[in-house]
C-alpha cells in the first residue's frame, strides 16, 4: 500500500517537474545497452528538431535534468533563428568513448522513427556524423549526416562560423571593433565545434588560453598555434574561469555561469557554443551587475540548427551561410534592446522568442486545408 503510494506520488512529481513539455520518451533496449531519453519542449513552431548528446551520468535524473533543459532551449534557439521547428532534444546515458556500438544508434534509430516525424535530431556533445549513419538506417528522421549519405555534412563547421559572428558582434559592442586580433580569449572545450572557434582565432591573429580533459586535442592546437605564429596556453579546469582575458568561450557543458565562477570571473564578455550556460536566468542579473556582456547562447550557436533545418528543406549552401551570418546581426540588436530596456541580454532574447511563439500560435489558431508539411519532403 505504502509502496503504492510512494510510486503515484513520484509520478506526479515528473509530471510537474516536466509540465513545461509536450512529451517525453523513455527509450530502454537491453540488447544494445541503449538507455536514452528524448524530450520534446513545444511544436507550435513545427515539428521538434535537436541533437542527441551522450554523456556519462551518473543517474536517470541528472539525464532527464539536462534533456529537460536542452530541449526548452531548442524552442527558443528555432524561434529565434527564425526556423519552422520546435524544440526537442535527446540524451544517451553512456560513456562515448567506450560505450559506444553501431547497433545502439541503430536501436535509436527505431525509438525515433516511432515518433513518426515529431522529433528530427543529429549530432551533439559526445555524438559524430558516424553514429548518425547508423540511426539513419533505420529512420529518415535524421540529420547532419556527411553529404555522401544524403545529409548536410558536419553542422559543427556552421556553428563554429556562429560563434566567430558572435564574437565579432561582442567586439563590436565592447571595444568598437569588429577585428578579433589583438585580444586574449579563453576557450574551455576543444570538441567539434570549440577547436574549429580555437584554429579560426588563432589564423586571425589572437592568443588563446585553451581548457580540455582531452590532452592529445591541447597538443594539436598548440602545434596549430605554432605553424600560424600564434599562441595557445593550457589552462586547467580550475584556472579557466580566474584567467586574466578579454572573452570566455564556453564550448563544452552547460551551467558554467553561476554563483562561484561568476566572481572568479576577469573577462569582459562570455560568447560560446555551449547550450544552457546559465545555470539559472538569475545568473544573466549578476553578470550584468558586474558588466560582462552576456552572448545568449541560444542566439549564438544557432549555426548547427540552421544547417540541419535547412537540410530538410533541400540544402542549399548559400542560405546556410548568410542565415548564419545574421547572428552579428540579431546578437547586436540584442544588445541594444536590452541597454535601452535596462534588462539582461538573456531577458531580451527570450521576450523576443516568446513574443514570435505567441504570434505564430495565434496564425494557427484556424483551419484552412489540408496541406502537405514542407517537412515531410524526405518521407
Ligand atoms: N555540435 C554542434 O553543432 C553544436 C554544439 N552545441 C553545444 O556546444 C557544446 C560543444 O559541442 P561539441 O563541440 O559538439 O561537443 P564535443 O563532444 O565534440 O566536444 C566537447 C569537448 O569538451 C571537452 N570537455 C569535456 N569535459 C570538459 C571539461 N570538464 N573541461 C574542458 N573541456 C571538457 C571534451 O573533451 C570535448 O573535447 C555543447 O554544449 C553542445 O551542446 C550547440 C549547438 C550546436
Ligand atoms: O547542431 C545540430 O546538429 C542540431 C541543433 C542542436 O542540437 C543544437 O543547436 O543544440
Amino acid at each position: 500500500m505504502n509502496v503504492m503510494k510512494q510510486s503515484v506520488q513520484t509520478t506526479e512529481t515528473i509530471l510537474e517537474r516536466t509540465h513545461e513539455h509536450e512529451q517525453i520518451i523513455f527509450c530502454n533496449d537491453p540488447e544494445t545497452n541503449l538507455k536514452a531519453i528524448i524530450a520534446i519542449h513545444n511544436t507550435t513552431l513545427g515539428p521538434a528538431l535537436g541533437g542527441c548528446r551522450m554523456h556519462p551520468y551518473r543517474t536517470v535524473d541528472e539525464a532527464l535534468e539536462d534533456v529537460l533543459r536542452l530541449s526548452k532551449g531548442m524552442t527558443y534557439k528555432c524561434a529565434a533563428a527564425d526556423v519552422d521547428f520546435g524544440g526537442g532534444k535527446a540524451v544517451i546515458i553512456g560513456n562515448p568513448v567506450t560505450d559506444k556500438t553501431p547497433n545502439m544508434f541503430r536501436s535509436f534509430g527505431q525509438f525515433v522513427d516511432s515518433l513518426n516525424g515529431r522529433f528530427y535530431t543529429g549530432t551533439d556533445m559526445g555524438t559524430s556524423t558516424d553514429d548518425f549513419i547508423h540511426a539513419s538506417k533505420e529512420t529518415n528522421c535524421i540529420v547532419g549526416i556527411p553529404e555522401a549519405y544524403g545529409g548536410g555534412g558536419d553542422s559543427s563547421i556552421p556553428t563554429a562560423l556562429g560563434v566567430i559572428y558572435g564574437l565579432k558582434a561582442t567586439n563590436k559592442a565592447v571595444f568598437s571593433t569588429t577585428d578579433l586580433s589583438g585580444k586574449t580569449y579563453i576557450i574551455q572545450g576543444l570538441g567539434k565545434v570549440g577547436y574549429k572557434v580555437a584554429e579560426q582565432l588563432l589564423e586571425a591573429g589572437a592568443d588563446l588560453y585553451v581548457s580540455d580533459i582531452n590532452q592529445e586535442a591541447v597538443k594539436a592546437i598548440q602545434e596549430h598555434a605554432k605553424q600560424v605564429g600564434s599562441i595557445a596556453r593550457f589552462v586547467s579546469g580550475d584556472e579557466v574561469y580566474s584567467v586574466d582575458a578579454d572573452i570566455f568561450i564556453p564550448c563544452a557543458f552547460g551551467g558554467v555561469i553561476n554563483d562561484e565562477t561568476i566572481e572568479k570571473l576577469k573577462v569582459k564578455a562570455i560568447v560560446g557554443s555551449a547550450n544552457n550556460q546559465l545555470l539559472l536566468e538569475s545568473h544573466g542579473k549578476l553578470l550584468k551587475q558586474k558588466g560582462i556582456l552576456y552572448a545568449p547562447d541560444y542566439i549564438v550557436n544557432a549555426g548547427g540548427l540552421i544547417q540541419v533545418a535547412d537540410e530538410l528543406y533541400n540544402y542549399n549552401k548559400e542560405r546556410v551561410l548568410t542565415k548564419t551570418k545574421s547572428i552579428y546581426t540579431s546578437l547586436l540588436e540584442i544588445y541594444k534592446e536590452a541597454e535601452l530596456d535596462n534588462i539582461t541580454t538573456i531577458e531580451a532574447a527570450n521576450r523576443f522568442c516568446e513574443k514570435r511563439i505567441d504570434e505564430r500560435r495565434k496564425q494557427n489558431s484556424f483551419f484552412t486545408h489540408t496541406k502537405r508539411p514542407k517537412w515531410s519532403i524526405r518521407k
